[in-house]
This record gives structure tokens, C-alpha cells and sequence, in this order.
């Protein structure tokens, strides 16, 4: 594939196979083609390429448009939004009802930032979102003084009125974002991706690993919904980080358009190859 006809080759040479449910992660030095062989899978190249994919048996040529991005799922570095309410960012042709959408704001974490949100409970991870906001309102109802107790009741954060059970009606999801979160980190613009991935339940699903701004926290809720959520799927992980990918199935390595070497994390560890470099240089995050 290349990017024009007096470009030289982005991927060449790429022969590859996944089974479904892999969890695969591609690394690479940039500029190596990870993000080049995220594009021809979405078909987002259409010239100057050669060669075919197939899924499920079935060459993605012959899919129609409507039938073939249904089953992919990509998860960009910062989904981009727009303004407007959660709702139409999340489900712009109202596709899914209010429940569904809560279930999965709330498996990503965002729920919770859609709220004033009492952080001691974060680590209590036997109890739902739910429960932590009711305990944490009890908390700060029972701690507060005769004044913060009519600040809370003016706020309606009383503890038999949960304010997640008030913002869990339909108006809340027709907020803007800009009223429920203020100025978005990366990381939560990335956790919105996941969102409507998670909403739409793809089967293969493109994760393009936050580079920079992204807090532990939100790192963490990254990781744990990929294997969670996503266990059933085929993930491949375009990561910046090795740490988030030594749990793969597989590791792709690519070097300037090429597969460079393929393995479980273990054999390419073994072998004093471009993985185990990269590993050693401290730009790769290590
Ligand atoms: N839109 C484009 N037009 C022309 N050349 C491009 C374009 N996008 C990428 N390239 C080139 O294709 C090659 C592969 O780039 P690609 O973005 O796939 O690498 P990458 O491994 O994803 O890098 P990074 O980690 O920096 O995102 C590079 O030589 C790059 O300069």
C-alpha cells in the first residue's frame, strides 16, 4: 500500500492471520505502519494498494459499506465530539434507548464523572457505581454540618434522593458535555470511543493506544474494560506502551511497512530481535 504513486510503500509484504478472539498488539518505531494497517482494514484506502482481507472467509471487498464497518469497532486516541448533548454524541441516529446507554457509561467510567464525585469509594471495586454514589453521599451527609447539610439539600444530594438516580433521567443525558465535564481530558475523550464501541458491540475492535495526557485512573478503567468488555472480541491494540500489551495473545512487530516478527510476548522476548530492542530503548516508554 501506498499513499500515492510517487510514495514508497507504507505496508508491503504483510501476510497475516488472526483467529477471532485474539488479543493482538502491533508496535512499531514511528512511522513503521501500525496505523497504515489499521487504515486498509477500515477500507479507508482504496488506491494504490494490492492484496486482500478477508473475515470470516469473506473478502471485505465484497462486503457493502453497511454490512462490513457494522462488525468493526475503532477506538481512536481521542474520539472526536462535538458539541451538543451526551446523547447525540454518543447516539447520533437514536439507535439505542437511555438504559443501554447508561449501562455503558457507566461501565466506562463516565457516569460517575457526570456527577460531583466523592473519590474514597473509587477503590471499593465489590460495590457498583450506583451503591458508591449512595454510600458516598451518606458519607458526606452524615460528616456535614448543619450549613453543608442545606448546601446538599439545595443541591439535592440528600441521601435518601440519590443524585445519580436524578441525572440517571433522560435529561441527563441531554447535558451537553461541556456542562458535565468541563474541558475533557484525552483520557475521558478516549473513554467516549470506547463508549460507543461498547454500544454497538463490535466483534473486532481497534484500539489506538493514548500517547500522552492520560491519567492512571483512566489507564487503568482502558485496560480493565478491554479485557472484560471486550474478552469475546478480537482486539488489536496499536500500542505506544509496552506494558499494556505484554498480556496479548500475540505481538506484531512492524518495521518500516513490514512484519517484522510475530510471536507471543514470550518468544519475542526470547529472541534478541527488534522487539526485545525496542524494549530496551527508553523512548518506547520503558
Ligand atoms: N496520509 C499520508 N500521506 C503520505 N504518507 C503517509 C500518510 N500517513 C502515513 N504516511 C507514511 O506512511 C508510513 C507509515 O506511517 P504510519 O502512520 O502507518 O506509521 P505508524 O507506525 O502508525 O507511526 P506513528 O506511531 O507515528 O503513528 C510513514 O512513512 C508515513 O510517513
Amino acid at each position: 500500500m501506498k499513499y500515492g504513486v510517487h510514495h514508497g510503500y507504507a505496508l508491503k509484504n504483510i501476510n497475516l492471520a488472526i483467529s477471532a478472539g485474539e488479543k493482538i498488539g502491533i508496535v512499531g518505531r514511528t512511522g513503521a505502519g501500525k496505523s497504515s494497517l489499521a487504515k486498509v482494514l477500515f477500507r479507508l484506502i482504496h488506491e494504490n494498494i494490492s492484496g486482500s482481507i478477508s473475515i470470516d472467509g469473506q473478502d471485505i471487498s465484497e462486503f457493502g459499506v453497511g454490512d462490513y464497518r457494522p462488525r468493526l469497532g475503532m477506538i481512536p486516541q481521542e474520539s472526536s465530539l462535538f458539541g451538543g448533548s451526551i446523547r447525540n454524541n454518543l447516539d447520533p441516529l437514536h439507535q439505542f434507548d437511555i438504559e443501554e446507554m447508561w449501562a455503558a457509561l457507566i461501565k466506562c467510567g463516565l457516569a460517575k464523572h457526570m456527577l460531583s464525585y466523592h473519590s474514597s469509594f473509587n477503590d471499593h471495586d465489590n460495590m457498583t457505581d450506583h451503591q458508591k454514589e449512595e454510600a458516598c453521599v451518606r458519607e458526606q451527609w452524615n460528616n456535614a454540618g448543619w450549613l453543608k447539610r442545606l448546601v446538599m439539600v439545595v443541591l439535592n444530594r440528600v441521601p435518601s434522593a440519590s443524585s445519580l438516580a436524578d441525572i440517571r433521567k433522560p435529561h441527563g443525558l441531554d447535558k451537553s458535555i461541556q456542562d458535565c465535564f468541563g474541558r475533557l481530558t484525552s483520557g475521558q475523550k478516549q473513554l467516549f470511543g470506547l463508549c460507543r464501541v461498547i454500544m454497538r458491540k463490535r466483534k473486532i475492535v481497534v484500539l489506538d493506544e493514548a500517547t500522552a495526557n492520560v491519567d492512571l485512573e483512566t489507564d487503568k478503567s482502558v485496560q480493565a474494560l478491554i479485557s472484560t468488555e471486550f474478552s469475546d472480541c478480537t482486539v488489536l491494540t496499536i500500542a505506544h506502551r509496552l506494558d499494556t500489551i505484554m498480556n496479548s495473545d500475540r505481538i506484531i512487530v512492524m518495521d518500516k511497512g513490514t512484519i517484522a516478527e510475530i510471536g507471543t510476548p514470550r518468544e519475542l522476548l526470547a529472541k534478541d530481535g527488534v522487539f526485545a530492542q525496542l524494549v530496551k530503548t527508553s523512548d518506547f516508554g520503558q
